[in-house]
């Protein structure tokens, strides 16, 4: 069994359309999903806000790889497209995999370009950082400590203010 934490994000389209089709998709291996955020983008700011959200997942039979291989089909299945030239673009659907952990505990860590793990920039991303501490206070970042530490570290503190609930956008009739 391996349990992860997905982060999911969109700013194209009916962006609570694609975040609700991902938590479908994930279907019985959802556990948990937090409120949905409004974010600024981070990375290239030339590109609307987003909506994002984390996904708690567990299931007894999938590796790692296979929640890549999950996060990348519900990604595909909302449309979306690669810009080659732009790295941290607009997109229908991001599903990254922040972390993964095995049975007993053990986070699951990899520095395979196709599947790093931890995510290698989770622990700059508000975007990510807040919802994740909303629904699991106590969580931590394999290799990074407790994310309640995170969130107070300077460059996620100065995004902290741009990322705002949105109660009226829930996912939570999706579980
Ligand atoms: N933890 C991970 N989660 C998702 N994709 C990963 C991860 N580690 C490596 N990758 C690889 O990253 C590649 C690029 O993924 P993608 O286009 O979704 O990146 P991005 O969302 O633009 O940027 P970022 O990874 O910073 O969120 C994918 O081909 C995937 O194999
Ligand atoms: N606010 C926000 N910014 C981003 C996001 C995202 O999901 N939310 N995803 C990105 C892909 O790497 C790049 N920038």
């Amino acid at each position: 069994m391996t349990t992860a934490v997905l982060s999911i994000g969109s700013n194209l389209g009916d962006s609570h359309a694609h975040l609700r089709a991902a938590v479908d998709r994930l279907g019985t291996s959802v556990v948990r999903v937090s409120g949905i955020y409004q974010t600024p983008p981070w990375g290239d700011s030339a590109q609307p806000p987003y909506l994002n959200a984390v996904v708690l997942v567990e299931d007894r039979t999938a590796s790692a790889r296979d929640w890549l291989t999950r996060a990348q089909a519900c990604e595909t299945a909302e449309g979306r497209v690669r810009d080659p030239d732009r790295r941290f673009g607009p997109r229908t659907l991001d599903v990254d995999v922040i972390a993964v952990w095995a049975d007993d505990g053990t986070p699951v860590v990899g520095d395979d370009p196709e599947l790093t793990l931890p995510h290698p920039r989770a622990h700059l991303r508000a975007f990510v950082l807040v919802p994740w501490h909303a629904v699991r206070p106590d969580a931590e970042l394999p290799g990074h400590g407790p994310i309640a530490g995170l969130l107070t570290t300077p460059d996620v503190a100065a995004d902290i203010a741009g990322v705002t609930l949105r109660p009226e956008l829930s996912l939570e009739s999706m579980e």
